[in-house]
């Protein structure tokens, strides 16, 4: 007897929503509500699959302001709302981050919760390089005066579409997570970045990092920023929020103000890259698997 075959997954159809936080957490959640309906309800590629936010969409991107922001997960009130909307719009929500407060220790994670479309928080990722720079004349920003760090890589099984990872924005500067989700016994086809780069980094490797994930691995890079604060004195988001597909080109990316930008993200696409230039198949693990070897990785269970 012949067993029929489980339907194919068609190309996963996500809307990035890039919307500005303001101080105002009551007023960034009514924001995200409707933002997350417009997307599902003026939908220009049909039926959408997935929705995704950007870092920080509940608080402002401001050291000495996350503790003041710190919800408990899952039980405070951004989950809460992400959850009924994921239900009520039927979609993955990709809940950019927010920042968590962990009663057992009072530590404080930026963190970015995925949800499925029955509502449940199916991934948790605290971010786990922080964000401690000093650019002379361009901007320093230590996120670690208040902000502790995630020890463990995301990935995640996005229902029928597969495997994906995920990482909050300074973490795509580190290759290796994108890398382990993208190899076995993973094979993730998309790294996700919920991401704030500012004005300063945005120009300078925004695009760059985006693309060179994508190519590294022969993978999807999806990249959601929030809109720029044009005039505003706290910190300037790059915006640009974009998808670069699985040889690198840019398929999609937005300006620097509120908008929704769709994508669809095609699977087929990574054999094919992946066959043109093999790159994925000619790894040499056996010079450098003492560096960075496969599946020798801590990999969060949310
Ligand atoms: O890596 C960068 O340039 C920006 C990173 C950042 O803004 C962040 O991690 O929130």
């Amino acid at each position: 007897m012949s067993v029929p075959k489980a339907p194919l997954a068609h190309n996963l159809k996500i809307a990035l929503v890039q919307l500005k936080a303001g101080a105002d957490k009551t007023a960034n959640l009514a924001k995200v509500s409707s933002f997350i309906k417009n997307a599902v309800t003026q939908s220009t590629i049909g039926k959408l699959d997935l929705v995704m936010l950007p870092e920080c969409f509940n608080s402002p991107y401001a050291v000495d302001q996350f503790r003041n922001y710190a919800e408990l997960v899952p039980s405070g009130e951004t989950t809460h709302l992400l959850s009924l909307l994921a239900k009520e719009h039927e979609v993955y929500i990709i809940g950019g981050s927010i920042p968590e407060l962990d009663p057992s220790t009072d530590k404080i994670f930026n963190t970015s919760l995925t949800f499925s479309p029955q509502g449940e928080v199916i991934a948790k990722h605290r971010k786990a390089h922080l964000f401690d720079i000093n650019i002379p004349d361009g901007i320093t920003f230590q996120e670690s005066v208040t902000l502790s760090a995630g020890d463990k890589a995301t990935v995640f099984k996005l229902g029928e579409f597969g495997n994906v990872g995920l990482g909050i924005c300074y973490d795509i500067r580190f290759p290796e997570l994108a890398m382990v989700a993208s190899r076995n016994p993973w094979n993730s086809f998309a790294m996700f970045y919920p991401g704030a780069f500012n004005t300063t980094t945005g120009p300078l490797h925004w695009h760059l990092l985006a693309r060179s994930r994508a190519v590294d691995n022969e993978i999807f890079t999806v990249l959601c920023s929030p809109a720029r604060d044009v005039g505003g004195s706290g910190y300037q988001a790059y915006g640009h929020s974009l998808v670069a597909d699985p040889y690198g080109n840019i398929i999609v990316e937005a300006g620097e103000g509120e908008e929704i930008v769709y994508a669809e993200l095609d699977k087929s696409l990574l054999p094919k890259a992946r066959e043109a230039i093999p790159v994925h198949y000619q790894r040499r693990f056996e010079i450098y698997d003492d560096f960075v070897g496969e599946g020798k990785v801590k990999v969060s269970d949310k």
